[in-house]
């Protein structure tokens, strides 16, 4: 069969480095794979719409994902990387930085902002078309968030390098707790999930990310000089949503799905609060790693 993005990438200038963005195969894997992030599906997809509309960007576009543990953070930024990149996560053009992985020791941290300052830079010189994973922002020591800064503003030309077609997407837990707390108050006041909207949750997730004094986003300039595009909050999941993982766990397994599994490991989820057990406290995250137990 013909690879269409193949055949398209012979005709376009979008693929430089690999670059070969399926729009509507990403919308609808996000759709079908992506479960109770309406919000969080409609940002990421408005956000690549708008950026990949424009020739000629005025800055690289920058998002910064926010969610307790397990609601889908990573899953949807490697799916959103699948369909824009050749070879998605495993492209070269593709970088992923987790600072306790590659720079844990805060002693070190002039050596390691000079590293970091390199590594973009030889990166975008390569090509401009990269993109950047930043996990554990919450944890990003402040003075590696400066070094970052230069490059997802507007200026036309950083450390000779033109770098405003490239895409920076940051992960974090940083507001989770506020995000868990306000669906669960509209959760109360029986609003409807499809029905929570960015302006629902952006207030309280911008006070907890950057007023909070532990937070490496504070200190830096990343919210003062308006960066982050788009802040994409991902929302707690409720059982049923779990169920949904548990699922699609199995079939991508090879198993068979026999409703009392899927029903018996979603139970075995921890559930809060305590006494309404709503939301999963830890998303989907250990669905994977239970099955085997209830087989
Ligand atoms: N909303 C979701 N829809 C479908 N599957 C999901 C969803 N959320 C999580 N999963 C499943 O759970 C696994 C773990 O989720 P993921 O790594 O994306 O969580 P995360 O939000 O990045 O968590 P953490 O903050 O701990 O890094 C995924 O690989 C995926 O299989």
């Amino acid at each position: 069969a013909w690879d269409l993005r193949a055949l398209r990438c012979g005709f376009s200038d979008d693929c430089e480095c690999g670059f070969g963005p399926d729009l509507r195969g990403l919308e609808c894997e996000l759709a079908v794979s992506v479960v109770g992030q309406p919000l969080a599906r409609q940002q990421v997809m408005r956000a690549v719409r708008g950026f990949l509309a424009e020739q000629n960007p005025l800055k690289p576009l920058v998002m910064s994902f926010h969610g307790s543990t397990g609601t889908g953070k990573t899953y949807v930024s490697s799916l959103l990387i699948r369909y824009l990149f050749q070879g998605g996560l495993r492209s070269p053009f593709v970088h992923q930085f987790s600072p306790i992985v590659h720079f844990p020791h805060a002693e070190h941290i002039e050596q390691y902002k000079e590293s970091l300052k390199h590594w973009i830079q030889g990166n975008l010189t390569r090509c401009g078309r990269s993109a950047f994973l930043f996990d554990e922002m919450d944890k990003m020591h402040p003075g590696l968030i400066d070094v970052i800064l230069p490059f997802l503003g507007p200026s036309w030309v950083v450390y000779g390098t033109n770098y405003r077609k490239a895409i920076f997407i940051f992960i974090s837990n940083a507001g989770g707790e506020q995000i868990n707390a306000m669906t669960l108050d509209l959760w109360r006041a029986r609003r409807d999930r499809e029905e929570i909207s960015l302006q629902d949750l952006e207030p309280a997730i911008a006070r907890a990310v950057f007023d909070n004094p532990h937070s490496g986003f504070w200190k830096s300039g990343i919210i003062n000089e308006s960066l982050i595009d788009f802040v994409v909050p991902f929302l707690p999941l409720k059982h049923h949503h779990v169920k949904q993982c548990v699922v699609s766990e199995l079939v991508q397994q090879g198993l068979e799905v026999h409703p009392a599994v899927v029903q018996e490991v979603a139970d075995s989820i921890p559930y809060f609060p305590e006494e309404e057990k709503i939301f999963s406290s830890t998303g989907c995250k250990t669905v994977a790693s239970r099955i085997s137990f209830f087989l």
